[in-house]
């Protein structure tokens, strides 16, 4: 596997930049919700979109609503629940109807997850995730499960960290991303997409793709992004260098 090298400082000049939350800008924690967005973070994301003049986007597996939670009030586009939904710079939003299944998947995910110690079900707009961070042997059963229960309602199986994921199909990062780009201001820039993630592999494609770039972040493995940072700290001292550079 080629070894990819660390961003140039200058990449952000005249871009559009796409980050990926859980991961690529705060440390994985043990549960959802033990994520801490610190004053450093909320700062640097609001000095970006600043240098940027808005053309910064979150985009997570999170719902909208979550990465609202966690930063309050911020002037950026925000795309969730894999691509399924946009809050768009001016506020207004886009969303997908609510699958009709998902409430049998979640009785059948939290009745499964009672059962054994570990088990976390998150409750999502579009889907519903199966974490399994705490009881690493369930790996095999609730991938099992969540293919018994796509079989039968039609659902995406998503997987992620630790976790998978019943949800609505037809979207994933890398629509996100185009559809991001085809509207002010990220329209006629780069995009550069900062991801850690297998779900993050159709947004390096399409950023790639559109004449900007993907970044990995985290160990090297096999991706479709042109350069790697090694975790989340390294991240996030570039995204500052690359800010002063670009204004
Ligand atoms: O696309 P992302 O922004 O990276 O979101 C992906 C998923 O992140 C969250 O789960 C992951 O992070 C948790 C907190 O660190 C961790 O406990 C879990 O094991 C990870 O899978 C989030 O809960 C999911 O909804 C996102 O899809």
């Amino acid at each position: 596997m080629p070894s990819k090298s660390a961003p140039p400082a200058g990449l952000l000049r005249n871009a559009a930049l796409f980050l990926d939350f859980d991961g690529t800008l705060v440390e994985l924690a043990a549960r959802p919700e033990l994520v801490a967005v610190d004053a450093r973070l909320a700062s640097l994301l609001e000095r970006l979109a600043k240098t940027l003049s808005g053309r910064v986007a979150i985009v997570s597996g999170r719902p909208v609503a979550g990465i609202v939670g966690l930063f309050g009030p911020l002037p950026l586009t925000i795309a969730g629940s894999h691509g399924l939904e946009v809050r768009w710079h001016d506020g207004t939003k886009t969303l997908p109807e609510r699958p009709g299944a998902l409430d049998r998947i979640l009785s059948d995910m939290k009745h499964f997850a009672t059962a054994t110690s570990g088990l976390l079900v998150e409750e999502k707009p579009f889907g519903a995730a199966l974490h399994y961070r705490a009881a690493p042997d369930m790996h095999d059963a609730a991938h099992a499960l969540a293919r018994s229960l796509a079989a039968e309602t039609g659902l995406h199986v998503q997987t992620g960290k630790m976790m998978v994921e019943l949800r609505l199909g037809g979207a994933d990062k890398g629509t996100a991303l185009h559809r991001l780009m085809e509207r002010s201001p990220m329209a006629g820039h780069r995009p550069i997409f900062l991801g850690d993630d297998d779900t993050d592999e159709p947004a390096m494609v399409a950023a790639e793709a559109l004449g900007g770039a993907g970044i990995l972040v985290g160990e090297a493995r096999p991706s479709s992004a042109s350069y790697r940072l090694p975790g989340v700290a390294a991240t996030l001292d570039w995204l500052e260098a690359a800010c002063e550079h670009a204004a």
